[in-house]
């Protein structure tokens, strides 16, 4: 939890994010979920990017790596982006199996740090929302503490917050039910830090970008199957898989952008009721 890890970025560039979300691998290739094979699809994903050939400093993962909680799960993570040779942090989602997770990636060089100083203006802290074995999230007391903590001791620095749980309401009712539920002592804390001015979650497979007592909170698509927007019950979107690129800039200010697969291979099975 203590390991910082500290990148240096050239002056006067922009220090550039790839965010990857809710792989869903399993220990076995060819394993589906509702409908996707989601192995293929975190490969489509990482090719597009590929060929993409932007610069990028950092790539952040930002749980439900595994479906599976299998240490090969991870591995597959690993391989993946093991191509782009660029630093990559993680944090975990609701189905991920910490001790599987933090191993297996620590073993293929996946750096468990949780906060992250990049260039002179900037850090990123990665929370832990994970309630062991439930969908929902939650903030302990420890973690709200740990963020105070990095938020007062460097002042100066603009910080980016990432987690796994929506803070915010996304506007699916049964989605909504498994969000951050203390995010009101999350909102407490920040009220008292000018400096965070931007939240980015997963889980909720879909694009978001809304505002929040005047923070703007990014929500990022799934590399696998995607959640219908403004459903009550759980409806599955046939929109295709996504990744987020981010720019952080000197001035504290943020631009980003969301990508998406072309065609239509990835659609998953419309008529499945949940997993
Ligand atoms: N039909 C359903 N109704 C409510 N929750 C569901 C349903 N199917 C799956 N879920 C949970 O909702 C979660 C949303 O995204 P996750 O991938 O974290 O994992 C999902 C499941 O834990
Ligand atoms: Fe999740």
């Amino acid at each position: 939890m203590e390991s910082l890890l500290n990148l240096t970025v050239a002056g006067g560039t922009p220090v550039r994010i790839l965010q990857i979300t809710d792989t869903h691998l399993f220990a076995e290739k060819h394993e589906t979920l509702l409908g996707v094979n989601t192995w293929e699809s975190y490969q489509a994903v990482l090719d597009a990017i590929r060929v993409e050939n932007r610069d990028c400093d950092l790539i952040v993962a930002t749980g439900d790596l595994a479906q599976d909680q299998s240490a090969a799960a991870y591995q597959h993570f690993a391989t993946g982006i093991a191509s782009f040779s660029v630093p990559t942090v993680w944090l975990p989602g609701n189905h991920d199996f910490q001790p599987a997770m933090y191993s297996a990636l620590q073993e293929a060089g996946i750096s468990p740090a949780k906060r992250v100083f990049v260039g002179e203006h900037w850090q990123i802290l990665l929370l832990d929302t994970q309630v062991f074995g439930v969908p929902h999230g939650e903030l302990s007391d420890f973690q709200l503490e740990w963020l105070e903590t990095k938020l007062s001791d460097v002042p100066e620095r603009h910080t980016l917050l990432l987690l796994h749980h929506h803070p915010l309401p996304a506007g699916c009712s049964w989605l909504d039910q498994h969000s951050l539920r203390n995010s009101a002592a999350l909102d407490r804390v920040l009220a008292k830090y000018p400096n965070v001015n931007n939240l980015i979650c997963g889980h909720i497979h879909q694009e978001q970008d809304l505002d929040w007592n005047g923070r703007r909170l990014l929500a990022t698509p799934s590399t696998c199957v995607q959640f219908k927007p403004h459903c009550d019950n759980f409806t599955l979107d046939t929109i295709a898989p996504g990744w987020r690129w981010l720019e952080l800039h000197a001035d504290g200010s943020l631009s980003t952008e969301v990508c998406r697969l072309e065609g239509a291979k990835f659609r998953p099975d419309t008529a499945s009721e949940g997993y």
